[in-house]
């Protein structure tokens, strides 16, 4: 409980609807939709407004693959190519990185937020019982009473994992990955997921001499196997190192020098910079939820409407939740949380079925991601194994996008696959992935025909324009027997 009365809480300039902790992407959208709603919202934040996507996640991370891919795509044309001979500008790419994270200052997004109704409060927050969130800021403690809901929208951070010597070697995390100013002449990447495979590209591409070092025996585990072994392939010939099933066993920094990292299979590896990129932890851990009775290492485990199981009053939205880990997903949470605090509020009931506007139901269905690699990986909703092991009848539909016109024009040579996973009772699409140049625009289709769970016999009307990619389409239904 509050040590003061709702009574006195009600009229302190320290008490609104909402209060939101971190104003990441999430939290930024579930504070906006409850003033939309015509709540008050707080937003409390300890760094900078606009989280770790804007400025060192998913918009530095961009900006610097954005470069390689121009100049890749030009130099698989013969006419361009020959224009194209030079090497990035490697000060220029940067420059243009550090504009798109708005030189790591916030004014941009604390003039939008403010604009649009909400109250910035800077410090760390935490729960500190019932409805309250005390602030720790430079200015001193705030204790902040929400009249409806406390929403922790926290994010998570990297994990370095412990091997010896590691940490002690101030080693890169996503944060130096996308934000640094030089580029390193060597570069050891420790891990195979997302971040891995994007920054080993990014940074390959700005002159850095890099090695991979995967645990697993492929890349992209959780995609279809296909997109592992073709962004392998991709790193490869762009000149990356890639070593598959090796683990790190120590590692041993010389001063401020090299870091010399010891290898259970092969040859040690020598680097200028080391990137560790093996996964994140939900930052649930120091905000305060042992006070309302919650176990910080436990996951917190949330409904449809990102409500805390056991609450009437908390929720989580975007990467704290471990739900699923894209700014996307953290915003389409965020929106059906931030609708259903101001609904609870006017006290109309919450429609928490599948698809209701507050049920953030596609997270375990439809959730579209794009691996910024070359190529690129695009997929949605299930696997073929995650479809059989959810107890689905699927039959896989594959095709070389290369035999599509519109691919062979985008591109000489055009290598990729596309996947369709079609539930058999059904009819319907379940999964899509893409694989190729340029196919993260092709998204949003599929993620329509999964959403929507269109019969196939309805998609075949969608006539996909001749000559482009989205003709992929036409040819996957054909495969499939339409
Ligand atoms: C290198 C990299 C690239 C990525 N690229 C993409 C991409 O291209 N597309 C995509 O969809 N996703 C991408 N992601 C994932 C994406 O960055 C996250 O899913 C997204 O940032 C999560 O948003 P969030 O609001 O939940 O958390 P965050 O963005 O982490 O924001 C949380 C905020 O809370 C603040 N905070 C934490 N604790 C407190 C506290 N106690 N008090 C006050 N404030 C606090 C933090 O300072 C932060 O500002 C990428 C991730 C990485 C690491
Ligand atoms: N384009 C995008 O949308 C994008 C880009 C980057 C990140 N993200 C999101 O960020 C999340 C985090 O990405 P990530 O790459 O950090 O995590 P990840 O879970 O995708 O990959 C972690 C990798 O590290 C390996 N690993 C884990 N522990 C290890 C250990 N102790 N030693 C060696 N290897 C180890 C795993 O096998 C895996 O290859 C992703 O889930 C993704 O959703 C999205």
């Amino acid at each position: 409980m509050t040590d003061q009365s709702p009574e006195t809480a009600a009229d302190s300039p320290d008490t609104f609807d909402v209060v939101v902790v971190g104003a990441g992407p999430a939290g930024e959208n579930a504070a906006a939709r409850a003033v939309r709603g015509g709540l008050t919202a707080a937003l409390v934040e300890h760094e900078l407004v606009g989280g770790e996507c804007s400025y060192w996640a998913c918009m530095p991370s961009k900006a610097l693959l954005r470069d390689p891919e121009a100049l890749a795509a030009a130099r698989r044309l013969p006419g361009a190519a020959a224009a194209a001979t030079g090497e990035l500008d490697v000060a220029a790419v940067l420059a243009r990185r550090d504009s798109f994270a708005s030189d790591w200052k916030d004014d941009g997004q604390v003039s939008w937020a403010e604009g649009a109704g909400i109250s910035v409060v800077r410090g760390k927050g935490a729960l500190e019982g019932e409805r309250t969130v005390r602030v720790e800021g430079a200015e001193g403690t705030r204790t902040l009473h929400a009249r409806h809901a406390v929403v922790l929208a926290t994010g998570s951070t990297a994990v370095v994992p412990p091997v010896p010597g590691l940490r002690e070697a101030s080693p890169w995390t996503s944060r130096e990955g996308t934000s640094a100013k030089e580029v390193p002449p060597t570069l050891a990447v420790i891990g195979g997921g997302v971040v891995a495979c994007e920054l080993a590209t990014a940074w390959n591409a700005l002159g850095s001499q890099v090695t991979m070092l995967v645990r697993d025996e492929t890349l992209l585990g959780r995609y279809e196997p296909f997109a592992g072994e073709l962004v392998l392939r991709g790193l490869r010939e762009a000149g990356v190192d890639v070593r598959l099933g090796v683990n790190v066993t120590s590692a041993a920094r010389d001063g401020d020098g090299p870091t010399t990292l010891q290898l259970d299979a092969g040859e040690p590896v020598t680097a200028a910079a080391v990137l560790v990129a093996t996964g994140r932890r939900a930052r649930r851990y120091d905000v305060g939820v042992e006070t309302v009775g919650l176990d910080p290492e436990a996951p917190l485990q949330v409904d449809d409407t990102l409500r805390v199981t056991g609450f009437d009053w908390l929720y989580a939205v975007g990467d704290v939740n471990g739900r699923n880990l894209l700014t996307h997903m953290g915003k389409y949470q965020a929106r059906a949380a931030g609708d259903a605090i101001a609904a609870r509020a006017r006290g109309t009931q919450v429609d928490g079925s599948p698809w209701a506007a507050t049920s953030a139901t596609a997270d375990a269905v439809a959730v579209p991601g794009v691996v910024f690699t070359d190529p690129e990986v695009a997929s949605v909703g299930l696997t073929a194994a995650e479809a059989q092991s959810r107890g689905l009848d699927v039959r896989v539909v594959d095709y070389e996008i290369g035999n599509v016109a519109g691919a062979s024009l985008l591109a000489d040579g055009y290598t990729g696959t596309a996947r369709a996973v079609v539930d058999e009772q059904r009819k319907v699409l379940v999964g899509v992935t893409f694989v190729g140049p340029g196919v993260g625009d092709l998204l949003h289709a599929a993620t329509i025909a999964v959403v929507g769970e269109v019969p196939l016999e309805r998609l075949w009307h969608a006539v996909p324009s001749y000559p482009t990619v989205s003709e992929i389409w036409l040819r996957l239904l054909e495969a499939y027997g339409l």
